[in-house]
């Protein structure tokens, strides 16, 4: 067995001109295959933070950076080396963060720290009420080179050193499963801004360019049975490998002020609207994804292979398919074809994609992935049932059954859910701003069902 070397593997690193908040799974799979692979790579390096614990740092550290991506095709592993991320630092590194900001050859933030990590409240505003938070642009307020540790204060005190170093303009590009991430991560950024230091926000008008991104690739958790596997046919032990599955999209819409790679290299599309593309991604993918986490482990099934593989929970999908592509703006066609490639994506059965992995932050995500297509049915005068089976299996989950809760705002939603099931789900309606008599009605059938 050998592990990985830049010196062995001749991969000298590139200057950093992206920074990357997040070092997670996806990232890895993601825009650093992208960054991997663009016809001008040597010109772009990656430092990548990690967003609360340091282990990911630990873990690339004695390879400098270095890890194996292997995507599992239904016939077997395809296994390459990344050498994009020039340097890895751990979350609490907050001088080195700041270094990069005040230098005029970053180019680029980008970030992947979950919906949560934005701290957002239910209007998609700065949440004032976490602690952490308000703890943060308090500290930054007194001293712009205080330690913190949320992301929004982390972006505002690089920022911070950014104009102090008049480093100039900077482009930020949130790689999250968030409908038009770009602007919400500039009005939050402003937002922690005007509270630190109110002159900020106007260097930011000037300076801070966003661009919104709809993102695809489905990468679950690596498990040790992935590594040992990878491990034997390569002969390389690698602790930070990361497995993927073949297909990937990335559309992008914005200007890179400061420059970019060419991530077309790999199939990166840059649009003028990518609302189209957002929605079809995080309805039908993300959509279908949490539908099959909250009634597919109710079932017993503990993958997404094993829950469309289950006649029912198939029927389940198609039927949220079926109602939410009426209010999808693309051409059936191709949103025929989007629908069928989602089912040979979930059937790769090398791809062991957690229910309980997709089941976390309901909070954020059914308001994302469901209730848009609950509302625009509901505004025609019809009930979606396709979806609010969904509101159906996550109010049980929330209740206890299938994968277990855990969510970033759990303590709120699991107060939704006490007390009797009508009132539990009336709650939850309202909470989610569909408390209408015939979802209500609906819910309830289809939580009777769900549980049968
Ligand atoms: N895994 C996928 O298939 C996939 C596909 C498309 C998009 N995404 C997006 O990427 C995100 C991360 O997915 P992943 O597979 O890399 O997960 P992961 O668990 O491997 O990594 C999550 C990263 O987010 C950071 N993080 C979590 N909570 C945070 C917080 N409150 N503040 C700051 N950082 C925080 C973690 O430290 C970690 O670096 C998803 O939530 C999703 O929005 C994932
Ligand atoms: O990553 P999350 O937690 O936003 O959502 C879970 C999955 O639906 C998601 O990771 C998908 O696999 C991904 O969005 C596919 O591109």
């Amino acid at each position: 067995m050998t592990t990985l070397s830049r010196q062995t593997h001749g991969r000298p690193k590139a200057p950093v001109r992206i920074l990357h908040l997040g070092i997670g799974n996806f990232t890895r799979a993601h825009q650093a295959w992208y960054t991997e692979h663009a016809a001008d790579a040597a010109d772009w390096g990656i430092a990548a933070f990690t967003g609360r614990s340091a282990a990911i740092a630990e873990t690339l550290r004695p390879s400098e950076g270095l890890y194996q991506l292997c995507t599992a095709t239904p016939e077997g592993d395809e296994v390459e080396v990344i050498s994009c991320l020039s340097e890895v630092h751990a979350a609490d590194d907050l001088d080195a963060w700041r270094g990069y900001f005040a230098d005029p050859q970053l180019a680029i933030v980008t970030s992947t720290i979950t919906e949560a990590g934005y701290l957002r409240d239910a209007e998609g505003n700065l949440d004032a009420s976490n602690q952490q938070l308000t703890a943060d642009l308090t500290a930054l307020a007194a001293d712009p080179r205080a330690d913190v540790s949320t992301a929004p204060a982390k972006f505002v005190a690089g920022l911070l050193a950014r104009r102090e170093a008049g480093a100039g303009d900077i482009t930020f590009c949130p790689c999250d499963n968030i409908p038009e991430n770009g602007p919400m991560v500039k009005r939050l950024v402003s937002q922690a801004a005007e509270r630190v230091d109110p002159s900020l926000v106007e260097w930011i008008e000037q300076h801070v360019g966003v661009v919104t991104t709809m993102v695809d690739r489905i990468t679950p958790r690596t498990t040790d049975e992935d590594r040992e596997r990878v491990a034997s046919e390569t002969g390389v032990e690698d602790p930070a490998l990361v497995v993927t599955e073949p297909f990937s999209e990335w559309v992008l819409c914005g200007d890179f002020t400061a420059g970019r790679p060419q991530w077309e290299t790999k199939g990166a599309r840059f649009v003028d609207d990518v609302a189209p593309h957002e929605a079809r991604k995080l309805t039908l993918l993300n959509g279908s994804h949490s539908l099959m986490a909250y009634a597919g482990s109710i079932r017993g099934h503990e993958t997404v292979y094993e829950a469309i593989s289950d006649e029912t929970v198939l029927g389940w999908v198609n039927d949220f398919w079926d109602d939410a592509v009426k209010h999808l703006e693309l051409p059936a066609q191709e949103l025929a074809d989007y629908r069928e490639a989602l089912l040979a994506r979930y059937r790769n059965p090398r791809i062991k994609h957690l229910l309980a992995q997709i089941a976390g932050d309901g909070s954020q995500k059914v308001l994302i992935r469901h209730v848009p297509t609950i509302k625009a049915s509901l505004a025609q005068g019809e009930v979606a049932e396709g979806a609010t089976r969904a509101v159906a299996a996550w109010v049980l989950h929330l209740r206890g059954a299938g994968a277990p809760v855990t969510d970033a705002r759990a303590e709120e939603v699991l107060a939704l859910v006490q007390g009797d099931e009508d009132t539990a789900v009336h709650r939850v309606l309202g909470h989610l701003g569909i408390d209408d008599g015939r979802i209500f009605d609906s819910v309830r059938r289809q939580m009777a069902e769900i549980q049968a």
